[in-house]
């Protein structure tokens, strides 16, 4: 009997970079909720076209387009913005979460030596923060780049950071075309292909989409990734 036709490889992944609000923590719901509150201050709601303008970017550029979308230029500066989010985040980012399936896909890779990175426009401090329960599961990583690393000049939908990683393997055969990105915003959709990455998207569910029309594969979950489609030793495989 004929064995059953593997999933064509469309790609030979040898390296991955993980974004990391939305995508490996479950924090993107922190910054929603502090979000409405200081909108709630001046009369006005927080909804998830503005969110998806924001997820993703530095700190500074989400300021800036959370007070041009909401009208409040004039009354509130970016600088403060971040200064008020930034108390009411200090005290929720240490009970951070793993999204559904992070963890087994972040063990599967390393026990099967595919060097991993995260790539995330959060702030150093923040990432430290927000990692205060996952520090040995962070610790398999090869490296970490935040948006504050001086090397990351432009933030996403820039291919700064992702191309800083994939640099940061330090692997003279690494090429880009073979970095896979899992990301959950557009713009960091966008920065993977910038970075000429091809990307996972696992968004929201309130994530609009056709915000997500540009991934080369879309998954309701970590737990849905299919490794044999990406060249990459599955589960059950003894590779
Ligand atoms: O998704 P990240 O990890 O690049 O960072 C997200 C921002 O800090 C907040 O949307
Ligand atoms: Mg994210």
């Amino acid at each position: 009997m004929m064995a059953a036709l593997k999933p064509a490889v469309t790609r030979q992944i040898t390296h991955v970079l993980f974004d990391m609000d939305g995508l490996l923590l479950d924090t993107e719901k922190f910054y929603t909720v502090v979000q409405e509150k200081i909108l709630a201050d001046y009369g006005k709601t927080f909804d998830w076209s503005l969110k998806a303008k924001m997820m993703g970017k530095k700190a500074l550029e989400a300021g800036q387009i959370f007070i041009q979308d909401t009208g409040l230029t004039g009354l509130l500066t970016p600088e403060e913005f971040i200064q008020r989010r930034e108390v009411m985040l200090h005290a929720m980012f240490p009970e951070s979460d793993l999204m559904p399936g992070a963890e087994r896909l972040i063990r599967h890779l390393h026990a099967k030596n595919i060097p991993m990175a995260i790539a995330t426009s959060s702030h150093r401090r923040h990432f430290e923060l927000k990692s205060t329960k996952h520090g040995p599961l962070f610790s398999l990583m090869h490296h970490v780049v935040t948006g504050d690393d001086p090397s990351v000049v432009h933030g996403k939908p820039a291919p700064d950071i992702f191309l800083v990683a994939a640099d940061r393997f330090e692997d003279p055969d690494l090429k880009v075309a073979n970095v896979l990105v899992f990301e959950d915003a557009p713009s960091g959709v966008a920065a993977a292909h910038a970075a000429g990455m091809p990307v996972v998207m696992v968004p929201d569910p309130n994530l609009a989409t056709s915000l997500c029309q540009e991934a080369d594969q879309v998954l309701a979950s970590l737990n849905d990734f299919d490794y044999a489609h990406w060249g990459l030793p599955s589960m059950s495989s003894e590779q």
